[in-house]
């Protein structure tokens, strides 16, 4: 879902879920989302007010439709953020991590490409967890960054184009 004008983004389109341990985050972030003239679209992959489900399925829902093209980013809510992010991770092509503060929201996007964020409903203040949302919409990767090199080193590995992940640690 990418776009050839380089001047203004995309808007994106964002995958929300969370177990039941951060449900009330999912739903107010939702709700900053679906205002936000930055985001094209809110898909929404549970739980469902009053539903369990445990954190290891929705962070893998999540990450598969961003694998799939479906969206472009994820956004997901645990207890912790923990569980979510490894859950989405074990979906070839997914970088999820789990940023509490705005240097690593950065840095997740610029350094990292990740395409999924995950935070922990009780870990983080829900003011604090809006704002690093808010900024979060704010950053595009730069595939022509000195990063880029070391995101496809990580592909390569998750590929299992080992061959071209050695290469890249032999230039080092
Ligand atoms: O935070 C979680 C997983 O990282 C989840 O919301 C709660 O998991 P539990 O501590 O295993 O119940």
């Amino acid at each position: 879902m990418g776009h050839p004008d380089h001047t203004t983004p995309a808007p994106l389109h964002i995958v929300i879920g969370s177990d039941d341990a951060g449900h009330a985050y999912k739903e107010a972030l939702k709700a900053d989302l679906e205002a936000d003239p930055r985001v094209a679209s809110v898909k929404d992959v549970g739980v469902g007010a009053d539903e369990h489900t445990d954190y290891p399925h929705i962070g893998v829902a999540a990450a598969r439709l961003v694998a799939e093209g479906g969206a472009d980013r994820a956004l997901l809510f645990c207890g912790t953020g923990l569980g979510v992010a490894i859950s989405a991770n074990k979906v070839r092509g997914i970088r999820a991590v789990t940023a509490h503060d705005s240097f690593s929201v950065e840095r997740a996007v610029l350094s990292n490409n990740a395409q999924v964020l995950t935070m922990g409903q009780r870990v983080i203040g829900i003011e604090l967890a809006r704002r690093l949302v808010r900024e979060w919409l704010g950053y595009r990767f730069d595939a022509s960054s000195p990063s880029a090199d070391k995101v496809r080193t990580l592909d390569a590995y998750d590929t299992g184009a080992t061959d071209q992940a050695d290469e890249a640690r032999s230039g080092c």
